[in-house]
């Protein structure tokens, strides 16, 4: 069937809220929210293959490292893994983790959950019962009264096993009218105001409200709206915790969790990286480190991003998308020229200042933070200009190439990046340049120096004798001039008719002071046809900007 022509015959618009008076537009993000980690339940459940046991205590402990106070581990009713499950979170939890566990609005079910987290420390019981029109109509065929009185008889249930018999545990407990997002606000209100009266949550011990975007279907501001209704209506909001539950299905989760927030959320339910029903659960990575970068601490820890990504992408068997924020591979590479030449200005503008506050053109986290390399930042291929080549060499080789050879290698960087029709990696590229430059190439050298000897005269003359193998056989050439370099190519034009002439000279040291090289780079104007640069590297400086010259005519003869 192709998309309709008019869409409005099918589909209809979600209807705005009614809050003049809304007062989150003007309220900013300043603080860590609670965090629920619900990857171990919600995502769990949205998997192809759930995870073993085995995965699932890799992705415990990781969520504890990373510090998650309140992680959901499982849905113990509905499988044995679930259930033994929670018995390993129960007692390898450390003292200030709390263990959620969900259970819908069945008797049965309630009771086996309940049982699951039997000994803990701490322990949030979740009950869920959808309440919009279209859930109560269509799957459950409810009135509104008959959804409210099984919400209040399934909490009352669950009172009866928690916190009225069993004072050796902390118990929280969390009610989700799900499809909140899509339900009527008075009866949402109505609803959470009878169960919460069957709890009797205090200050100390509030009740948790999760307002869940079951489906996402309006834009991130009426779901604001729809959080600060019901923060404003719920009585007794200080006995209330509001959570937040947000799906991707629009691809505006994260906007709606940050605008929830806003509207007086105090707590976010999510997945990292996103993964969940559907589109996903909010990404709750993606928020924290939103968070971070406006200089607010998340609480939560991913200085070690990496490692989290592996633990996620092995228990998932998903894989993060390469562009997914914070974490994705590409998103802190860049490989157009412009945004490599203004990264590479950025990071040398900062380094000479010793700026405090991070200011970089498109990187807006520093990559470090995170534990993400700068030599990951910049990769080559044939959208890339000379800055790009120019940052790899410099931090894998140390070689910190002149202006007028970065723009001569990119011109060879680019030629190979077209015929590869691929990204070069460092490696490549690394090779390449040498290749072009002859630095470590014995086996395609066709000039070799071997020795020289330099003589100077009274009146400032400079002579020098040098032996050069030129395809492995001994030349003797003799030159003069006024320096080291002017008697070099004095010599190679009177006895091999080559004419160089020096146009500029740059060197700097390499490596550490007691084992330092110099490295030279001259460019020369060839038989006064073109320009080629040539690098030369060696302990002694004159010996290199020979190797300089040599280098150039080895590119000469191979050009
Ligand atoms: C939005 C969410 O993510 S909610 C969490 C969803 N997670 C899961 O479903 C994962 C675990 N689920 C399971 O293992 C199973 O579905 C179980 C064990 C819960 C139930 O299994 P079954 O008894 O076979 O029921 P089944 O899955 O077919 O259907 C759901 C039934 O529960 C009812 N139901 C659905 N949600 C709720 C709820 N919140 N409270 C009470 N009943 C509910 C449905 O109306 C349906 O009832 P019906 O059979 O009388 O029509
Ligand atoms: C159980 C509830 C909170 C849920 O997962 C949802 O509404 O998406």
């Amino acid at each position: 069937m192709p998309m309709l022509k008019d869409p409005s015959t099918k589909y209809k618009p979600f209807p705005p809220v009614n809050l003049p008076n809304r007062q989150w537009p003007s309220k900013c993000l300043e603080k860590a929210p609670r965090w629920l980690s619900t990857d171990l339940r919600d995502g769990n459940q949205s998997l192809p293959d759930p995870m073993s046991i085995a995965e699932k205590k890799t992705y415990f402990n990781k969520l504890v490292e990373i510090g998650f106070k309140e992680i959901e581990v499982a849905f113990p009713a509905a499988s044995q893994i679930d259930f033994d499950f929670t018995r390993y979170a129960i007692e390898n939890a450390p003292p200030d983790v709390s263990i959620q566990v969900l259970s819908p609005c069945r008797e049965d079910l309630i009771k086996r959950t309940v049982e699951a987290v039997k000994g803990a420390k701490r322990a949030t019981i979740h009950i869920y019962l959808a309440t919009s029109d279209c859930f109560r109509n269509v799957v459950f065929n409810m009135t509104k009264q008959q959804s409210l009185e099984l919400a209040v008889k399934c909490t009352k249930l669950v009172r009866s096993l928690t916190k009225d018999v069993d004072s050796n545990t902390d118990w929280d407990f969390e009610f989700s009218p799900e499809t909140f997002s899509d339900t009527d606000l008075e009866f949402s209100v109505e609803i959470c105001e009878a169960v919460k009266a069957a709890w009797e949550p205090s200050e100390a011990k509030p009740i948790i409200f999760n307002l869940p975007a079951t489906v996402e279907m309006a834009t991130p501001n009426v779901y604001a709206d729809q959080i600060e209704y019901f923060s404003t209506n719920i009585s007794h909001r200080d006995q209330v915790c509001i959570s937040l539950h947000p799906h991707n299905d629009r691809g505006c989760a994260v906007a709606a969790a940050e605008l929830g927030q806003m509207a007086g959320a105090d707590r976010i339910e999510g997945c990292l990286f996103g993964n969940g029903e559907r589109t996903g659960n909010v990404d709750l990575v993606t928020l924290a480190l939103n968070l971070y970068t406006q200089g607010y601490t998340p609480n939560l820890d991913f200085s070690d991003i990496n490692s989290v990504i592996d633990v996620v992408e092995k228990s998932n068997k998903i894989p993060i998308h390469a562009r997914a924020p914070y974490g994705g591979s590409l998103v802190v590479c860049a490989f157009s020229g412009s945004h490599q030449d203004a990264i590479k200005k950025g990071f040398n503008n900062r380094q000479v200042k010793n700026e405090q506050f991070w200011k970089l053109p498109y990187l807006p986290l520093d990559p470090e933070d995170i534990g993400r390399t700068y030599e990951a930042i910049i990769r080559v291929n044939s959208q890339s200009g000379k800055g790009g080549s120019a940052w790899v060499i410099l931090r894998n080789l140390e070689l910190d190439l002149p202006r007028g050879l970065q723009v001569e290698f990119s011109k060879v960087v680019q030629n190979q990046a077209e015929i590869k029709g691929q990204e070069l990696s460092n490696q490549e590229l690394c090779n390449l340049f040498k290749n072009e430059y002859f630095i470590d190439t014995p086996d395609k050298e066709y000039y070799k120096l071997v020795d020289y000897s330099i003589s100077n005269s009274s009146s400032g003359e400079r002579t020098i004798n040098f032996q050069l193998l030129i395809d492995n056989k001994p030349v003797e050439i003799s030159g003069k001039g006024n320096g080291a370099i002017s008697s070099f190519v004095n010599g190679i034009k009177n006895s091999l008719g080559i004419s160089l002439d020096v146009r500029h000279y740059h060197e700097h040291s390499l490596g550490k002071a007691s084992d330092s090289k110099a490295v030279t780079y001259i460019d020369t104007e060839v038989n006064g046809e073109y320009i080629r640069w040539g690098v030369g590297i060696h302990e002694d400086v004159t010996q290199a900007s020979f190797l300089s010259i040599i280098s150039i005519l080895n590119g000469i003869r191979r050009k």
